[in-house]
C-alpha cells in the first residue's frame, strides 16, 4: 500500500496543538490579564479549548468564560493587554511535542518542502519557532495577519503551494482543529488530523480528513489504501 508521504511534495503544519503546547502560556497570559480585569482565573484544560481561531477569538472566549463585563472599547483594551503579555512569554512553559523535531528532520532528508501555516500572528510566531528550535526547518512560515488570512480560509495554504511550486493536491497539512481541516479541505489539499491538540471538542474523524494520529511521527506511517493510490487526490475546490 503506498504511504501517504510518498503522494506529497509538500507538508504544512499548524503550530498550536501540532508542533507546539502552547497551552501554559496562553493561560499564563490570559489568566494574567483575568487578574487585571478582576475575572476570575480559569484552568488550562478550559483555556485550551478556546486556542485554534487567532488572538481576537480566544481573548473573546477568555473574557467571557470568565464572565468579566465588558464592551467594545473594554473588548480593544483587552485584546492590547492580552498581546502585551503573551508577547513576554511565548515560550516560558510551551513546550515541542515529543516526535516533532525527529519527523521534520526526516521529512526535511525526504526531500520534503516544509511550511509552518498558523492562524497565530508573526510577532508571536517567529520568536516562539526560534526558542522552540524549529524555524530552520521551514521554507516559509505563514501567519495570519490579516482577519481574512484566517483558516479555514485556504489563503494561506494556497500561499505555500505557490511558493513551492507545488499543486495542492500533492500538498499535506497536518494540523488539530477542525479550522485546519476546513482549510485544507478548502484549498484541495491532504490533511491529516493530531487528536492530541486543542480540537474545542469538535469530533475531528467526522470532519474526513485523510486521517487522524495520536502521535506526530505517525504522519510517516499512514497509508492511502491499495485501490485509491496516489492519484485519487482531490482536485481544487
Ligand atoms: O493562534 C491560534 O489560535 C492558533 O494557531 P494555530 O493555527 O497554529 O493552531
Ligand atoms: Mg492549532
Amino acid at each position: 500500500m503506498p504511504k501517504l508521504i510518498d503522494c506529497i511534495d509538500a507538508v504544512c503544519f499548524d503550530l498550536d496543538g501540532t508542533l507546539v503546547d502552547t497551552a501554559p502560556d496562553l493561560t499564563s497570559a490570559a489568566n494574567m490579564m483575568l487578574l487585571i480585569l478582576g475575572g476570575r482565573p480559569l484552568p488550562e484544560e478550559r483555556v485550551a479549548a478556546f486556542i485554534g481561531g487567532g488572538i481576537d477569538e480566544f481573548v473573546a472566549k477568555v473574557v467571557e468564560a470568565s464572565h468579566v463585563k465588558s464592551d467594545p472599547a473594554q473588548h480593544a483594551a483587552a485584546n492590547a493587554l492580552f498581546r502585551n503579555l503573551y508577547g513576554q512569554r511565548v515560550f516560558q512553559h510551551s513546550r515541542v511535542y515529543a516526535g516533532v523535531e525527529q519527523t521534520l528532520r526526516a521529512l526535511h532528508g525526504l526531500g520534503r518542502k516544509l511550511f509552518c501555516v498558523t492562524n497565530k500572528e508573526s510577532r508571536f510566531t517567529l520568536p516562539l519557532l526560534r526558542s522552540a528550535g524549529l524555524s530552520g526547518f521551514f521554507a516559509s512560515v505563514l501567519c495570519a495577519d490579516r482577519l481574512e488570512d484566517r483558516k479555514p480560509s485556504p489563503n494561506m495554504l494556497l500561499a505555500a503551494c505557490n511558493d513551492a511550486g507545488v499543486s495542492p493536491s500533492r500538498t499535506l497539512l497536518v494540523g488539530d482543529s477542525g479550522a485546519d481541516v476546513g482549510a485544507a479541505q478548502a484549498a484541495g489539499c491532504r490533511v491529516v488530523a493530531v487528536d492530541y491538540g486543542y480540537h474545542g471538542g469538535v469530533p475531528l474523524a467526522q470532519l474526513q480528513p485523510d486521517g487522524v494520529v495520536s502521535r506526530f511521527q505517525d504522519i510517516l506511517e499512514l497509508s492511502v489504501g491499495a485501490q485509491q493510490g496516489c492519484h485519487a487526490l482531490r482536485a481544487i475546490a
